[in-house]
């Protein structure tokens, strides 16, 4: 399958801090690809320079066949990047803000209302962002980088504020999108996501990339006792299970 990304030799320094520190991956097209470390790893610093956001010190970054840096115009369309809710048009409704990301892509302002709809803020199209919840504004964020249908999505912690209600809607969600043949690529701190979502992940900690495989080969190349524990269900599972699976407000 050829390569949607190819990094080679990433480096990324603030002053002495190297905050990448010479990080090489592939990700295949159509893979579902997680980053996991610790706060401070160098997860977005890596992911914004893939994004071509952010210019790297050194090493050579390619999306979908193109090199990202300088800034690539021509690879706006072909992918999604989740922005920080600082990014958000201020004083717009919800729908206003998505319909303005959907006019940007060239995309009917229907496709907007459409992920309106599969985010679970159908009920809050009309509040403006300032007043949305951390969670509804996550999963706004989340519907304008996927309004355009891109081939490539990037999603930083997409599932950090999230309730479980919401947070196993979006694993439903980009794994429909993933199926779809879309590549995702997110970051994220909760290896049960990363276990359930993920083809493959990246684990990177003071900048290094220390391991690289699936999640089934990392566990079993694990060198250290663990406590075997039979287990049907998680807590999460009895929690959805008595509170349903409804986007909450
Ligand atoms: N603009 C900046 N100026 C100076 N240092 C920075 C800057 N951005 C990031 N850093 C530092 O670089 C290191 C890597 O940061 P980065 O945000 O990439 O980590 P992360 O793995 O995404 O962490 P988290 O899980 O906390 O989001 C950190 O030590 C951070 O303090």
């Amino acid at each position: 399958m050829p390569a949607a990304i190819e990094v080679h030799d990433l480096v990324m320094t603030y002053g002495d801090l190297r905050a990448v520190d010479g990080v090489g991956f592939e990700v295949a097209e159509g893979e579902f690809f997680g980053i996991l470390g610790p706060n401070g790893a160098g997860k977005t610093t890596t992911l914004e320079m893939v994004e071509g956001l952010r210019e790297p010190d050194s090493g050579t970054i390619t999306v979908l066949g193109e090199p990202v840096w300088p800034r690539n115009p021509g690879l706006l369309p072909r992918v999604g990047v989740q922005l920080q809710a600082s990014s958000f048009f201020e004083r717009l409704t919800a729908r206003e803000q998505i319909h303005t990301f959907a006019a940007l892509y060239g995309v009917p302002g229907a496709r907007g209302d459409e992920w309106i709809e599969r985010v679970g803020l159908v009920d809050k199209a009309d509040t403006r962002v300032e007043d949305l919840s951390g969670g509804q504004t996550q999963r706004l964020s989340i519907a304008c980088a996927l309004v355009h249908d891109p081939e490539l999505v990037f999603l930083d912690e997409p599932t950090a504020a999230l309730d479980p209600q919401a947070r196993r809607n979006l694993w439903d969600l980009l794994r429909g999108i993933n199926e779809a043949g879309r590549t995702v690529v997110l970051t994220t701190h909760y290896m049960d996501e990363a276990e359930v979502l993920c083809d493959r992940v990246a684990i990177m900690d003071r900048g290094r990339l220390l391991r690289l495989d699936t999640p089934a080969a990392l566990v079993e190349a694990l060198d250290a006792p663990v406590r075997v524990v039979e287990k049907r269900g998680t807590l999460e599972d009895v929690f959805l299970d008595l509170t349903g699976r409804e986007y909450r407000q």
